[in-house]
């Protein structure tokens, strides 16, 4: 049978772009893909903008009747109360976020984020209705060693468990080697598909095929319009988080529009 994924390109700004800047890059990146005729059932586009950009960009949203969708970078664990500096996830979803990323690998490095703290962020998200956008992968010793596979798979189940299935059939899960971040250093595509394979045959196994078979599996690591069709020509490859290009409107217009590379 058919899948029926729709392909997300979501951008991740990390800590780039102050609310105006916000502004102006989300107009840019609608009219960039209002100009191509960009089609948002075909590909869906999302951005991630920093907390603080978050009411504007929803302000330009709905104002516009964009139809692009946006989400945060990140979410507490906590419902409310003495936490300092944190936002919890119903502020999140009062700002009408779609997504929100959980257990991006800067995260685990530099706040020292556990995989029981990235499960219990992914069921707070899905608690307040949010799309956790579950991000996994190897660093480069995993890589040498071999172990992307075991390695990446282990922590999709350690940030799952005890997510039941209907909500896991709605995760978005993006592999991404920490090697390829920032680097210019791109996965090839056949390394891509190794992992979001496995990623998807590992949701067989925890739930069901038609959850695995209806999750999208996203690549994350230097994705530029250049390099994105030959990652989204992998059958397990559903989409890409993208960084550093995603903070340039027309380069991620670009990415959103792979489609257009393909068949021009
Ligand atoms: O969340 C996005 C990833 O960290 C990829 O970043 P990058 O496209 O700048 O390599």
């Amino acid at each position: 049978m058919a899948t029926t994924r729709t392909p997300l390109m979501a951008g991740n700004w990390k800590m780039n772009l102050d609310h105006q800047q916000a502004i102006s890059t989300v107009q840019k990146l609608a009219w960039s893909l209002k100009d191509a005729k960009h089609d948002y059932s075909a590909v869906e586009v999302a951005v991630l903008p920093p907390f603080t950009d978050l009411r504007s960009v929803q302000t330009l949203v709905d104002g516009d009747k964009l139809e692009l969708v946006y989400g945060a970078q990140d979410l507490s664990r906590h419902e409310s109360g003495a936490y300092t500096g944190e936002i919890s996830g119903a502020m999140l979803a009062k700002l009408g976020c779609t997504y929100v990323a959980v257990g991006h690998s800067e995260r685990r490095e530099y706040h020292a984020e556990t995989d029981d703290l990235v499960n219990a962020k992914v069921r707070t998200a899905f608690a307040h209705g949010l799309t956790p956008i579950l991000c996994v992968g190897e660093g480069l010793d995993v890589r040498k060693a071999g172990d992307q596979v075991p390695y990446t798979l282990r922590q999709v189940e350690a940030a799952l468990a005890d997510v039941p299935p209907e909500q896991v059939a709605k995760i978005v899960i993006a592999y991404e080697p920490v090697w390829a971040i920032g680097t210019g250093e791109v996965a090839t595509p056949e390394d891509a598909q190794e992992v979001c394979g496995a990623i998807r045959r590992v949701l067989g196994e925890l739930c069901d095929q038609t959850v695995a078979e209806g999750v999208r599996v996203l690549y994350g690591g230097s994705v530029k319009s250049g390099n994105v069709a030959q990652i989204m020509a992998q059958p397990d490859v559903d989409g890409a988080l993208v960084g550093g290009a995603s903070l340039d409107p027309e380069e991620f217009a670009k990415i959103a529009r792979y489609q257009s590379h393909v068949t021009a």
